[in-house]
């Protein structure tokens, strides 16, 4: 199988829960911060280690971007991976899949090149918000033919340098255009002075934190000390030893599981400070009636299948919108989330599929732009969820099929993305020990 291709589907019936869940969960590396990590060490001095990456779609198409403009990164080790940076070749072409960090952080730092290097991915790919690097880089002075489009596909002009300085950018639809900036920034020539003049704010916030952090830990000069305006100096980035934590959003639907199916759920290792912005779910879940401690060795949420009925603004924390979204389809309610408009940007428009899902298993929801409201839930008919290659709509509909006998989804193979073992962690959670 390789490993960065779109996989094939699989139809996997969702576990239902028999009795209340007593299950102690590990999940690998955060993608988030190894997608940065890798960028950031391809863009440094020196060499780098990277310790526990996630080894998934997403993180290996990076590592295949990066080595096609010419950065060594050798996988041969899953516990470390080690980056040899080199001077970045042009003439290649770079596979995104599905990936929104791929599509992003990579064309400023393949800006960076002695040559050309084309963008593309998979066909949902081109259909995902790419015009603010693709505006970005012009307003930094770097070719990009895109054919009109301002989407993939399109390839970068890259000739070897880029100038940078004072950039004002729309962040609204994604973060990631922020990130990806301030990462390549201390190799342009002026650095960067970069302003989000959006009417909307920039959503997914604490991935800001994430990588102001990171560029800083490898060396970087980064003020962020006013709202919406991040300035990195121009210089050298150092290599390092990365240490990833493991992804709190692809734990999160475990936490999750004990609010809807009632019981216990522990993830082991979760970090006890951290910018990842899967954090939240604690104190969600809290909100939401559940008890959330550290025991068994990790973060534990002891749930009773019967959450308090609320509304969320998930803006800062809106991957964890498909797996709650789940939850509150098949709970009382009322269940309110705003603040998401930007998913409808995501692996697929979240909020239109959710709302589609959760009808099929009997919920009563309200759509609105920025989200939906749940007002009762359902609990079946079991039948088809659909997950529209979208690995958070498979967490999702793992929930769901908690509580809704006999729901299948239409593919799983979609985990991959992030989590390729996904479907088999979950079943063994479900089962327990029994
Ligand atoms: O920077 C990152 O690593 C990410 C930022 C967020 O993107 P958006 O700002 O587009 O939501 C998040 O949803 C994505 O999964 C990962
Ligand atoms: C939005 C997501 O991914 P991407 O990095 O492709 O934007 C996600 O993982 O939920």
């Amino acid at each position: 199988m390789n490993a960065t291709a779109a996989p094939d589907k699989r139809r996997w019936e969702a576990p239902y829960a028999e009795a209340e869940l007593d299950a102690v969960v590990r999940v690998p590396g955060s993608k988030s911060m190894t997608a940065r990590a890798l960028i950031l060490s391809a863009l440094a001095a020196g060499p780098s280690t990277i310790e526990r990456p996630l080894i998934a779609r997403d993180t290996l198409l990076m590592v295949e971007g990066l080595r096609a403009i010419g950065v060594g990164v050798d996988t041969s080790d899953d516990d470390a991976w080690t980056v040899t940076p080199g001077a970045f070749k042009g003439g290649t072409s770079v596979d995104c899949g599905l990936a929104g960090t791929v599509m992003r952080f990579l064309p400023p730092v393949a800006a960076l090149a002695d040559g050309p290097v084309a963008f593309d991915g998979d066909p949902h790919a081109r259909k995902r918000p790419n015009d603010g690097v693709i505006k970005a880089l012009r307003g930094l002075g770097v070719g990009i033919e895109d054919g009109g489009r301002l989407a993939l596909p399109f390839t970068v002009e890259a000739t070897g340098t880029v100038r940078g300085g004072a950039l004002d950018v729309d962040a609204s639809k994604t973060s990631q255009l922020v990130s990806a900036l301030l990462m390549a920034a201390p190799r342009f020539t002026e650095g960067i002075d970069l302003h989000h003049t959006g009417d909307r704010p920039v959503p997914s916030r604490p991935y800001l934190d994430m990588v102001v952090q990171m560029l800083r830990q490898a060396g970087a000069e980064v003020d962020d000390s006013e709202p919406n305006r991040w300035r990195v100096a121009p210089g050298e980035l150092q290599g390092r030893t990365w240490t990833i934590e493991p992804d709190l959003q692809n734990a999160a639907p475990f936490l999750i599981a004990a609010a809807a199916a009632g019981g216990t759920v522990t993830v082991e290792g979760w970090p006890t400070e951290t910018t990842q912005a899967g954090d939240a779910v604690r104190d969600l879940l809290t909100e939401l009636g559940a008890r959330v401690e550290w025991s068994r060795g990790g973060l534990t949420a002891v749930g009773s299948g019967e959450p308090i009925p609320g509304e969320l603004d998930l803006a800062d924390a809106a991957e964890l919108t498909p797996a709650l979204a789940a939850l509150f389809g098949v709970s009382q309610g009322p269940f309110t989330i705003r603040g998401v408009a930007h998913i409808r940007g995501h692996e697929t428009d979240r909020v239109s599929a959710l709302v589609t899902e959760l009808r099929k298993i009997g919920a009563d929801v309200d759509e609105y732009e920025d989200g939906f409201r749940v007002n009762s839930g359902g609990r079946g008919p079991g039948g088809t969820w659909a997950t529209y290659a979208d690995h958070r709509m498979a967490h999702a509909g793992a929930v769901a099929g908690l509580v809704v006998p006999g729901l299948v989804l239409d593919d799983v193979a979609c985990t991959s993305k992030t989590w390729p073992e996904f479907a088999e962690v979950w079943e063994q959670a479900v089962r327990g020990k029994e």
